[in-house]
């Protein structure tokens, strides 16, 4: 069963014309997705369907469906899809609504009926997964963006949920912080949680997305490994700007120099692969001199 599954999705917002149109798309569990396209394609929208706010809180009109956990959404509650699926808003801190570290948490447990000592266990570990052990009665005002995206994270991871889905989560936070926050993504990610994120900034996801999925105008553009979907956005000249740093060099120097470089990842391959590029050509100038 997948994680997510998409079958001829569409949606309006009540006051407005379709917003997503023929959305076919499958998130296999345990797999890091990014959701990435041009302001105002729908990603933040996409977002919200899987966390089944479209269509419980919005209201609209749907066509096709989206299943979560093999639950359709359309026909299941909030409180029956909170079990399978954490959602992370663009506005992180609306989230928030306690004066402590511990009080966060619990308030998403509340509705659980738990027993304290349970709770407390649950707080505990979900502040541990987040590296915020040690901070429960710490006033939520004292924390640092980075520091209250991971607390909103471990609220949700609090609950269990296999699936999580972030809009925009690093967009407050510095350089630093936002690398802090893919990190312990993927550090979810690899133990076993299904990641979905929308990000416009692909250097931040390069090194964790197992999909990519564009979208543009409402619709899947293309979906599918990074360098797929790069390449797509480098052929097309309104979606250049989105190409990441690293492989607008990469694919500049395949265009310009005729050569054929590894997909990048990180940084650290881009080095690599152009260290032994130069090494080997210092060879040959060696040996030819
Ligand atoms: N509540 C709403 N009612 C009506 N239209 C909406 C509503 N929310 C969003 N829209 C419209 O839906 C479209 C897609 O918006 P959405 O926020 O999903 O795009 P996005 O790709 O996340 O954009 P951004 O990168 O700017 O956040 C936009 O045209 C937006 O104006």
């Amino acid at each position: 069963m997948f994680a997510v599954e998409f079958a001829g999705f569409a949606y309006a917002y009540p006051e407005s014309g379709v917003i997503l149109n023929d959305i076919n798309l499958t998130i296999p569990r345990g797999t890091f997705t990014v959701i990435t396209g041009p302001s105002g394609a729908g990603k933040t929208t996409l977002a919200l369907a899987v966390a089944g706010v479209i269509p419980h809180y919005f209201g609209g009109r749907q066509a096709g469906c989206v299943r979560v956990g093999g639950i359709n959404t359309a026909d299941s509650g909030m409180g029956e899809l909170a079990s399978q699926v954490g959602t992370v808003l663009a506005d992180y801190e609306s989230q928030m609504v306690a004066m402590t570290v511990a009080e966060e948490v619990a308030f998403s447990l509340e509705t659980v009926g738990l027993s304290r000592r349970e709770m407390d266990e649950r707080i505990d570990q979900a502040l541990a997964m987040v590296g915020l052990n040690g901070r429960q009665s710490c006033p939520v005002t004292d924390l640092s963006g980075g520091q209250k995206q991971r607390l909103v994270i471990a609220s949700v991871l609090a609950l269990a949920p296999d699936i999580l889905v972030l809009d925009e989560p690093a967009s407050a936070l510095d350089p630093e912080g936002a690398a802090g926050i893919y990190e312990l993504l993927a550090a979810l990610n690899k133990q076993g949680k299904t990641i979905i994120a929308v990000e416009h900034h692909l250097d931040r996801v390069l090194p964790y997305a197992d999909q990519i999925v564009l979208l543009q105008d409402g619709r899947i553009a293309k979906a599918g490994l990074a360098g797929e979907v790069i390449r797509h956005m480098w052929a097309q000249e309104n979606l250049r700007p989105g190409v990441p740093a690293l492989w607008k060099i990469k694919l500049s120097l395949e265009e310009k120099l005729g050569l054929k470089l590894r997909d990048w990842l990180t940084d650290e391959q881009a080095m690599a692969e152009l260290k032994s590029m130069t090494d080997r050509q210092g060879g040959e100038e060696v040996k030819s001199a």
